[in-house]
Protein backbone atom coordinates (compact mmCIF):
# COMPACT_ATOMS: atom_id res chain seq x y z
CA UNK A 1 0.00 0.00 0.00
CA UNK A 2 1.37 3.58 -1.08
CA UNK A 3 2.35 6.16 1.47
CA UNK A 4 3.72 9.46 0.20
CA UNK A 5 5.78 11.19 3.02
CA UNK A 6 7.10 14.94 3.21
CA UNK A 7 9.83 15.62 5.98
CA UNK A 8 11.19 19.38 6.63
CA UNK A 9 10.75 20.45 2.84
CA UNK A 10 11.65 23.44 1.74
CA UNK A 11 11.88 24.85 -1.80
CA UNK A 12 12.55 28.58 -2.22
CA UNK A 13 12.65 30.05 -6.16
CA UNK A 14 15.58 32.89 -5.68
CA UNK A 15 14.61 35.34 -2.93
CA UNK A 16 11.09 34.06 -3.23
CA UNK A 17 10.38 31.17 -0.12
CA UNK A 18 7.71 28.79 -2.00
CA UNK A 19 7.26 26.15 0.82
CA UNK A 20 9.14 25.95 4.28
CA UNK A 21 9.19 23.13 6.40
CA UNK A 22 6.49 20.84 5.46
CA UNK A 23 5.58 17.66 7.16
CA UNK A 24 3.43 15.49 5.36
CA UNK A 25 1.64 12.30 5.30
CA UNK A 26 -0.55 11.07 2.53
CA UNK A 27 -2.10 7.61 3.50
CA UNK A 28 -2.24 4.54 1.55
CA UNK A 29 -5.32 4.59 -1.02
CA UNK A 30 -6.40 7.82 0.50
CA UNK A 31 -7.75 11.25 -0.71
CA UNK A 32 -5.68 13.85 0.20
CA UNK A 33 -6.23 17.54 -0.41
CA UNK A 34 -4.26 20.31 -0.55
CA UNK A 35 -5.86 23.62 -0.01
CA UNK A 36 -5.00 27.26 0.62
CA UNK A 37 -5.30 30.31 -0.97
CA UNK A 38 -3.19 31.77 -4.42
CA UNK A 39 0.35 31.57 -3.67
CA UNK A 40 0.56 29.39 -0.63
CA UNK A 41 2.13 26.68 -1.86
CA UNK A 42 0.25 24.38 -3.19
CA UNK A 43 1.13 23.81 -6.71
CA UNK A 44 5.25 23.81 -6.10
CA UNK A 45 4.30 21.11 -3.49
CA UNK A 46 3.03 19.19 -6.21
CA UNK A 47 5.75 19.61 -8.89
CA UNK A 48 8.05 18.54 -5.71
CA UNK A 49 6.20 15.68 -5.76
CA UNK A 50 5.64 14.79 -9.02
CA UNK A 51 9.64 15.41 -9.39
CA UNK A 52 9.33 18.31 -11.67
CA UNK A 53 11.30 20.29 -9.19
CA UNK A 54 13.77 19.50 -6.47
CA UNK A 55 13.17 20.55 -2.84
CA UNK A 56 16.36 22.56 -1.28
CA UNK A 57 16.20 20.68 1.86
CA UNK A 58 14.23 18.09 3.23
CA UNK A 59 13.24 14.36 2.22
CA UNK A 60 10.50 12.66 0.07
CA UNK A 61 9.55 9.07 0.30
CA UNK A 62 7.18 6.29 -1.20
CA UNK A 63 6.41 3.52 0.35
CA UNK A 64 9.62 3.93 2.41
CA UNK A 65 11.50 4.57 -1.10
CA UNK A 66 13.25 8.30 -1.08
CA UNK A 67 12.47 9.94 -4.26
CA UNK A 68 15.45 12.23 -4.78
CA UNK A 69 17.21 10.84 -7.02
CA UNK A 70 13.84 8.83 -9.02
CA UNK A 71 13.16 10.77 -12.27
CA UNK A 72 9.80 12.09 -12.76
CA UNK A 73 8.94 9.28 -14.97
CA UNK A 74 10.41 6.29 -12.82
CA UNK A 75 8.36 7.44 -9.79
CA UNK A 76 5.09 5.74 -10.45
CA UNK A 77 3.00 9.05 -9.96
CA UNK A 78 0.64 10.47 -12.23
CA UNK A 79 -0.08 14.17 -12.85
CA UNK A 80 -3.34 15.49 -13.80
CA UNK A 81 -2.85 19.36 -14.55
CA UNK A 82 -5.82 22.15 -14.27
CA UNK A 83 -6.17 22.35 -18.16
CA UNK A 84 -5.68 18.16 -19.09
CA UNK A 85 -2.61 19.54 -20.54
CA UNK A 86 -3.41 16.80 -23.74
CA UNK A 87 -0.90 16.36 -26.38
CA UNK A 88 -3.11 18.42 -28.76
CA UNK A 89 -1.44 16.36 -32.32
CA UNK A 90 -2.54 12.93 -30.63
CA UNK A 91 -5.81 11.49 -30.79
CA UNK A 92 -8.19 10.54 -27.67
CA UNK A 93 -6.74 7.17 -28.21
CA UNK A 94 -2.84 8.46 -29.09
CA UNK A 95 -3.17 10.52 -25.50
CA UNK A 96 -4.76 7.86 -23.82
CA UNK A 97 -2.21 4.85 -24.89
CA UNK A 98 0.72 6.72 -25.23
CA UNK A 99 2.64 5.57 -22.55
CA UNK A 100 1.08 2.42 -23.26
CA UNK A 101 2.88 -1.22 -24.52
CA UNK A 102 2.93 -0.65 -28.01
CA UNK A 103 1.53 -3.81 -28.77
CA UNK A 104 -1.89 -3.05 -30.49
CA UNK A 105 -4.93 -6.04 -29.63
CA UNK A 106 -4.25 -5.25 -25.59
CA UNK A 107 -3.66 -1.94 -25.99
CA UNK A 108 -6.98 -1.20 -27.55
CA UNK A 109 -8.98 -3.52 -25.24
CA UNK A 110 -7.44 -1.39 -22.57
CA UNK A 111 -7.96 2.38 -24.28
CA UNK A 112 -11.37 1.51 -24.88
CA UNK A 113 -11.86 0.14 -20.74
CA UNK A 114 -10.21 3.33 -19.97
CA UNK A 115 -12.62 5.44 -21.92
CA UNK A 116 -15.33 3.30 -20.35
CA UNK A 117 -14.07 3.81 -17.24
CA UNK A 118 -14.02 7.98 -17.03
CA UNK A 119 -17.48 7.90 -18.75
CA UNK A 120 -16.98 8.43 -22.74
CA UNK A 121 -17.99 6.73 -25.65
CA UNK A 122 -15.33 4.70 -27.61
CA UNK A 123 -16.76 6.57 -30.71
CA UNK A 124 -14.70 9.55 -29.61
CA UNK A 125 -11.19 7.57 -30.09
CA UNK A 126 -10.58 9.36 -32.75
CA UNK A 127 -11.06 12.99 -31.94
CA UNK A 128 -8.91 15.46 -31.28
CA UNK A 129 -8.33 17.39 -28.10
CA UNK A 130 -9.70 20.65 -29.59
CA UNK A 131 -12.75 18.78 -30.61
CA UNK A 132 -13.95 17.80 -27.22
CA UNK A 133 -15.66 20.41 -24.39
CA UNK A 134 -13.24 21.30 -21.18
CA UNK A 135 -15.24 18.59 -19.18
CA UNK A 136 -14.09 15.72 -21.87
CA UNK A 137 -10.94 16.54 -22.20
CA UNK A 138 -10.80 16.44 -18.33
CA UNK A 139 -11.85 12.69 -18.62
CA UNK A 140 -9.26 12.39 -21.52
CA UNK A 141 -6.69 13.29 -19.01
CA UNK A 142 -7.78 11.45 -16.29
CA UNK A 143 -7.67 8.37 -18.52
CA UNK A 144 -4.41 8.71 -19.80
CA UNK A 145 -2.90 8.94 -15.78
CA UNK A 146 -4.79 6.07 -14.59
CA UNK A 147 -3.00 4.13 -18.12
CA UNK A 148 -0.22 4.85 -16.22
CA UNK A 149 -1.70 2.36 -13.50
CA UNK A 150 0.11 4.80 -10.87
CA UNK A 151 1.09 4.38 -7.32
CA UNK A 152 0.23 7.73 -6.38
CA UNK A 153 -2.33 10.26 -8.48
CA UNK A 154 -1.79 14.41 -8.48
CA UNK A 155 -4.67 16.64 -9.39
CA UNK A 156 -3.45 20.54 -9.74
CA UNK A 157 -6.79 22.41 -10.00
CA UNK A 158 -8.07 19.56 -12.27
CA UNK A 159 -11.78 21.09 -12.06
CA UNK A 160 -11.04 24.57 -11.99
CA UNK A 161 -11.70 25.74 -15.78
CA UNK A 162 -15.30 23.60 -15.44
CA UNK A 163 -18.70 25.23 -14.54
CA UNK A 164 -20.38 24.62 -11.01
CA UNK A 165 -21.97 21.43 -12.24
CA UNK A 166 -20.13 19.60 -14.06
CA UNK A 167 -17.57 20.61 -11.63
CA UNK A 168 -19.21 18.36 -9.00
CA UNK A 169 -20.45 15.85 -11.49
CA UNK A 170 -16.69 14.94 -12.58
CA UNK A 171 -15.51 15.54 -8.78
CA UNK A 172 -17.72 12.11 -7.84
CA UNK A 173 -16.43 10.47 -11.16
CA UNK A 174 -12.81 10.79 -9.78
CA UNK A 175 -13.40 10.18 -6.34
CA UNK A 176 -14.96 6.65 -7.43
CA UNK A 177 -12.41 5.99 -10.19
CA UNK A 178 -9.96 6.25 -7.63
CA UNK A 179 -12.03 4.77 -4.83
CA UNK A 180 -12.58 1.64 -6.96
CA UNK A 181 -8.72 1.32 -8.56
CA UNK A 182 -6.99 1.86 -4.69
CA UNK A 183 -5.24 4.71 -6.00
CA UNK A 184 -3.77 7.02 -3.48
CA UNK A 185 -4.26 11.02 -4.83
CA UNK A 186 -3.10 14.44 -3.94
CA UNK A 187 -5.65 16.79 -4.93
CA UNK A 188 -4.10 20.52 -5.05
CA UNK A 189 -7.57 23.24 -4.77
CA UNK A 190 -8.27 26.67 -3.51
CA UNK A 191 -12.00 25.87 -3.51
CA UNK A 192 -12.62 25.48 0.22
CA UNK A 193 -16.04 23.32 -0.59
CA UNK A 194 -13.83 20.92 -3.01
CA UNK A 195 -11.71 20.28 -0.67
CA UNK A 196 -14.00 19.14 2.28
CA UNK A 197 -15.81 16.81 -0.64
CA UNK A 198 -13.08 15.23 -2.04
CA UNK A 199 -10.90 14.80 0.88
CA UNK A 200 -10.78 11.91 3.57
CA UNK A 201 -7.43 13.85 4.86
CA UNK A 202 -7.36 17.80 4.63
CA UNK A 203 -4.60 19.88 4.74
CA UNK A 204 -4.47 23.43 4.62
CA UNK A 205 -1.51 25.77 3.28
CA UNK A 206 -0.40 29.41 4.96
CA UNK A 207 2.06 31.26 3.26
CA UNK A 208 4.33 28.70 2.21
CA UNK A 209 3.77 26.82 5.66
CA UNK A 210 1.22 23.42 6.69
CA UNK A 211 -1.19 25.67 9.54
CA UNK A 212 -3.27 22.34 9.83
CA UNK A 213 -3.88 18.87 8.69
CA UNK A 214 -6.06 16.41 9.74
CA UNK A 215 -9.46 14.93 8.63
CA UNK A 216 -11.88 17.70 7.05
CA UNK A 217 -14.68 17.31 9.62
CA UNK A 218 -11.92 17.94 12.42
CA UNK A 219 -10.13 21.00 10.77
CA UNK A 220 -13.87 22.18 9.95
CA UNK A 221 -15.11 21.86 13.47
CA UNK A 222 -12.02 22.23 15.33
CA UNK A 223 -9.77 23.97 13.64
CA UNK A 224 -6.19 24.84 15.38
CA UNK A 225 -6.44 28.76 13.95
CA UNK A 226 -8.98 30.94 13.32
CA UNK A 227 -7.39 31.50 9.70
CA UNK A 228 -8.01 27.79 9.22
CA UNK A 229 -11.89 28.05 10.94
CA UNK A 230 -12.02 31.30 8.09
CA UNK A 231 -10.62 29.45 4.81
CA UNK A 232 -13.19 26.45 5.50
CA UNK A 233 -16.31 28.15 5.81
CA UNK A 234 -18.16 30.98 7.55
CA UNK A 235 -16.91 31.37 11.02
CA UNK A 236 -18.31 33.36 13.76
CA UNK A 237 -15.19 34.00 16.19
CA UNK A 238 -15.71 35.45 19.94
CA UNK A 239 -13.46 36.90 22.71
CA UNK A 240 -14.57 34.41 25.61
CA UNK A 241 -13.77 34.37 29.24
CA UNK A 242 -13.87 30.67 30.42
CA UNK A 243 -15.91 29.82 33.96
CA UNK A 244 -17.14 26.46 34.37
CA UNK A 245 -17.41 24.85 31.52
CA UNK A 246 -18.83 27.92 29.70
CA UNK A 247 -17.25 30.78 27.51
CA UNK A 248 -18.74 33.99 28.57
CA UNK A 249 -19.26 36.39 24.92
CA UNK A 250 -20.99 39.19 23.64
CA UNK A 251 -23.34 36.30 22.22
CA UNK A 252 -23.90 35.03 26.20
CA UNK A 253 -22.32 31.80 27.81
CA UNK A 254 -21.77 29.53 25.17
CA UNK A 255 -20.59 25.95 25.98
CA UNK A 256 -17.01 24.81 25.61
CA UNK A 257 -15.02 21.98 26.83
CA UNK A 258 -12.84 23.12 29.34
CA UNK A 259 -13.17 24.38 32.72
CA UNK A 260 -10.07 26.45 33.57
CA UNK A 261 -10.34 30.13 33.77
CA UNK A 262 -8.54 31.48 30.85
CA UNK A 263 -9.47 34.15 28.10
CA UNK A 264 -9.84 32.47 24.60
CA UNK A 265 -10.95 32.61 21.13
CA UNK A 266 -14.14 30.64 20.49
CA UNK A 267 -15.57 29.30 17.15
CA UNK A 268 -18.99 29.26 16.32
CA UNK A 269 -20.16 27.97 13.18
CA UNK A 270 -23.27 30.30 11.35
CA UNK A 271 -25.51 26.30 11.21
CA UNK A 272 -25.15 26.36 15.11
CA UNK A 273 -27.36 30.00 15.01
CA UNK A 274 -30.97 30.41 14.75
CA UNK A 275 -33.00 33.52 15.09
CA UNK A 276 -36.68 34.24 15.53
CA UNK A 277 -38.10 37.65 15.72
CA UNK A 278 -37.62 39.45 18.92
CA UNK A 279 -40.45 40.14 20.69
CA UNK A 280 -40.99 43.48 22.49
CA UNK A 281 -39.73 43.70 26.04
CA UNK A 282 -38.82 40.19 26.30
CA UNK A 283 -34.95 39.06 26.21
CA UNK A 284 -33.59 35.86 26.03
CA UNK A 285 -30.37 36.07 25.58
CA UNK A 286 -28.61 38.02 22.49
CA UNK A 287 -30.21 40.45 20.20
CA UNK A 288 -29.26 41.36 16.80
CA UNK A 289 -30.08 43.94 13.91
CA UNK A 290 -30.97 42.23 10.74
CA UNK A 291 -28.94 44.20 7.72
CA UNK A 292 -29.82 42.22 5.01
CA UNK A 293 -31.16 38.73 3.12
CA UNK A 294 -30.27 36.88 0.02
CA UNK A 295 -32.57 34.27 -1.15
CA UNK A 296 -30.40 31.10 -1.91
CA UNK A 297 -33.26 28.94 -3.04
CA UNK A 298 -33.26 26.48 0.00
CA UNK A 299 -32.70 29.37 2.41
CA UNK A 300 -32.09 33.00 3.31
CA UNK A 301 -28.42 34.30 3.80
CA UNK A 302 -28.90 37.17 6.28
CA UNK A 303 -26.39 39.73 7.45
CA UNK A 304 -26.93 40.72 11.38
CA UNK A 305 -25.41 42.88 13.51
CA UNK A 306 -24.91 42.20 16.81
CA UNK A 307 -24.42 44.85 19.68
CA UNK A 308 -20.63 43.81 20.64
CA UNK A 309 -19.04 42.61 17.62
CA UNK A 310 -17.42 44.81 15.18
CA UNK A 311 -18.35 42.66 11.92
CA UNK A 312 -21.67 41.64 10.62
CA UNK A 313 -22.21 37.72 10.53
CA UNK A 314 -23.84 35.43 7.88
CA UNK A 315 -26.00 33.08 9.23
CA UNK A 316 -28.97 30.83 7.22
CA UNK A 317 -32.43 30.48 8.15
CA UNK A 318 -35.77 29.21 6.47
CA UNK A 319 -37.88 31.51 8.08
CA UNK A 320 -39.21 33.93 5.17
CA UNK A 321 -41.37 36.73 7.46
CA UNK A 322 -37.47 38.09 8.59
CA UNK A 323 -36.88 41.67 6.73
CA UNK A 324 -34.63 43.74 7.08
CA UNK A 325 -34.14 46.16 10.06
CA UNK A 326 -35.69 43.91 12.13
CA UNK A 327 -34.84 43.12 15.42
CA UNK A 328 -33.96 39.56 16.00
CA UNK A 329 -33.50 37.01 19.14
CA UNK A 330 -30.26 34.86 18.71
CA UNK A 331 -29.93 31.02 19.76
CA UNK A 332 -26.93 29.17 20.06
CA UNK A 333 -26.73 25.24 19.91
CA UNK A 334 -24.40 23.19 20.61
CA UNK A 335 -20.10 23.81 21.83
CA UNK A 336 -18.04 26.67 20.81
CA UNK A 337 -14.72 25.26 20.14
CA UNK A 338 -12.01 26.95 22.11
CA UNK A 339 -9.37 27.81 18.92
CA UNK A 340 -5.53 26.86 20.74
CA UNK A 341 -3.54 28.64 18.55
CA UNK A 342 -5.19 31.92 19.01
N1 LIG B 1 8.97 29.46 -11.00
C1 LIG B 1 8.83 30.35 -10.01
N2 LIG B 1 9.69 31.38 -9.87
C2 LIG B 1 9.57 32.27 -8.86
N3 LIG B 1 8.61 32.22 -7.91
C3 LIG B 1 7.73 31.23 -8.00
C4 LIG B 1 7.77 30.24 -9.05
N4 LIG B 1 6.75 29.37 -8.86
C5 LIG B 1 6.09 29.80 -7.75
N5 LIG B 1 6.66 30.91 -7.24
C6 LIG B 1 6.25 31.64 -6.02
O1 LIG B 1 6.17 30.71 -4.96
C7 LIG B 1 5.02 30.96 -4.15
C8 LIG B 1 4.12 29.72 -4.13
O2 LIG B 1 3.58 29.54 -5.44
P1 LIG B 1 2.63 28.32 -5.82
O3 LIG B 1 2.37 28.39 -7.30
O4 LIG B 1 3.19 27.07 -5.30
O5 LIG B 1 1.32 28.70 -5.01
P2 LIG B 1 -0.17 28.14 -5.15
O6 LIG B 1 -0.67 27.99 -3.75
O7 LIG B 1 -0.18 26.94 -6.01
O8 LIG B 1 -0.91 29.35 -5.86
P3 LIG B 1 -2.18 29.34 -6.90
O9 LIG B 1 -3.35 28.82 -6.12
O10 LIG B 1 -2.31 30.79 -7.25
O11 LIG B 1 -1.80 28.47 -8.06
C9 LIG B 1 4.35 32.20 -4.74
O12 LIG B 1 4.77 33.31 -4.00
C10 LIG B 1 4.88 32.24 -6.16
O13 LIG B 1 4.92 33.56 -6.62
Amino acid sequence: MTMLQLVGVSKSYGDQQAVSDIGIVAPAGRRTVIVGPSGSGKTTLLRLIAGFERPDSGSITLDGQPLATVPPHQRNIAYVAQEGALFPHMSVAGNIGFAMPRRATERLVRIDELLARVGLPTSMKSRRPHELSGGQQQRVALARALAQQPALMLLDEPFSALDAGLRENLRDMVETVLREAGIASILVTHDQSEALAFADHLVVMQAGRVADAGPPQRLYDRPNTAATARFLGSAIVLDGDIRDGFAHTVLGAIRVAATEPRHASILLRPEQLTVSPAEAGTSEGPQATVLSRLYQGSSWRLKIACPGLDQPIDIFTTAHHINPADMVQLHVSGYGHIIPED
